[in-house]
């Protein structure tokens, strides 16, 4: 049979080495291996990181799997290799063998740097994780410049302009292929409505717009799928949960980091959108932080349609109703003072 003989081609395949005199698993999959897109993740020995490394490795859409962080990513990488999905997966430890992680990658996940611990907002993460963003990205820059970059690290108002400033300053800069992902958010609202309305999750759908911090999370609960109208108190209700979500994990954690699962569920989610959407499926559309015309700020949080460059379209926004208008009003201070922050590190930085 096919997969014997392929089997017995490949003796033994340690994470970062392919065995001498025998077929590498790239060959094997050109022989008949089902194509697929090479993701990098770094990180991928985080909290995040890891979950995440597996639901990637069970998407048939993931041919090749690198996982890349500071630590660690030897025993995750054995770990992870032993699940008996073809995804072939590969560990990268340590700033020397980064690069080596980020060649030939379609699509590159970061969720690197640190998280949250209870009485932090997400920009006291600012000082660590800004250089963190922008040294994986100038690998982005040298290694994979037509990669698609997913940026999960916080605080995502300001690591996608970071990420922005970078490329540009590289040259390399396609706002089509840059995201900052917000999925959380969605996937925090459908939740939450879903509660409120007695209805299975998988069937709501919310869009949320502005940013990914406090009030910059903006619910459109007048847009909620299917239509609902909901009373004054369970839209303040639902908006400040919304918004509060990121906090009361890390309330609950205790100073043990923030959300990992879930959002790990809902950058799996945007990483299929992705790639289903690259491959040429139509109609992919998500709500993501990207380089945006929609309002005067030049980034901005709402639908994208996903197509084979990554954005094809930034959506408008559609008719918000007055709470909504008031809220969208209140976070466009907010979420210009981030963005300015995010450009104004990289001005100040020697690529
Ligand atoms: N966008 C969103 O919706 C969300 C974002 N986050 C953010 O994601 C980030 C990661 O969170 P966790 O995984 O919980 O943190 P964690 O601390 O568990 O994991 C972070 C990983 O990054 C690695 N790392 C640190 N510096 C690195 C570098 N220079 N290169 C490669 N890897 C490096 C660490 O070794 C660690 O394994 C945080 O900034 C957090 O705030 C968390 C939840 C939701
Ligand atoms: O709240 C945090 O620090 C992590 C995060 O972004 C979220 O859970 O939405």
């Amino acid at each position: 049979m096919a997969a014997e003989r392929l089997a017995r081609m490949i003796k033994h395949l340690q994470p970062d080495q392919e065995a001498p005199g025998v077929l590498s698993m790239q060959d094997c999959r050109m022989q008949g291996g089902s194509p697929g897109f090479k993701v990098a993740l770094l990180g991928a020995s985080g909290g995040i990181g890891k979950p995440l490394a597996l639901l990637l490795k069970m998407n048939p859409l993931v041919s090749v799997l690198h996982l890349y962080d500071v630590v660690n990513t030897p025993g995750v990488t054995a770990d992870l290799s032993h699940t008996d999905t073809s995804t072939l997966v590969r560990g990268y430890v340590g700033k020397d063998q980064l690069e080596a992680s980020l060649v030939g990658m379609d699509l590159v996940i970061i969720p690197a740097g640190v998280p949250r611990k209870p009485g932090m907002t997400r920009d006291d993460l600012f000082n660590i994780n800004a250089g963190i963003v922008r040294t994986l990205c100038e690998g982005v820059a040298k290694c994979c410049p037509n990669a698609v970059v997913h940026i999960i690290s916080n605080p995502v108002n300001s690591t996608v302009p970071i990420a922005a400033e970078v490329f540009k300053r590289k040259g390399v800069y396609d706002p089509r292929r840059l995201m900052g992902v917000t999925s959380l958010d969605v996937v925090r609202a459908n939740t939450f409505v879903a509660e409120v309305l007695g209805v299975d999750p998988q069937l709501v759908d919310v869009p949320v717009i502005g940013g990914h911090a406090g009030i910059t999370i903006l619910p459109l609960l007048s847009q909620v799928k299917p239509a609902y109208s909901f009373t004054k108190d369970e839209v303040t209700y639902l908006t400040k949960r919304i918004q509060n979500g990121g906090t009361e994990v890390v309330e609950a954690k205790a100073g043990a980091g923030s959300a990992t699962l879930s959002m790990a569920y809902a950058a799996a989610k945007f990483a299929d959108s992705t790639l289903r959407a690259l491959r040429g499926e139509a109609g992919v559309i998500q709500c993501a932080f990207v380089p945006s015309q929609v309002t005067d700020l030049p980034y901005f949080a709402s639908k994208v349609w996903l197509g084979r460059n990554g954005v094809e379209e930034v959506l408008p926004l559609g008719p918000l109703n007055e709470y909504e208008r008031e809220g969208l009003a209140k976070l466009k201070m907010e979420l210009k003072a981030s963005i300015e922050k995010g450009i104004a590190f990289v001005a100040r930085q020697q690529l």
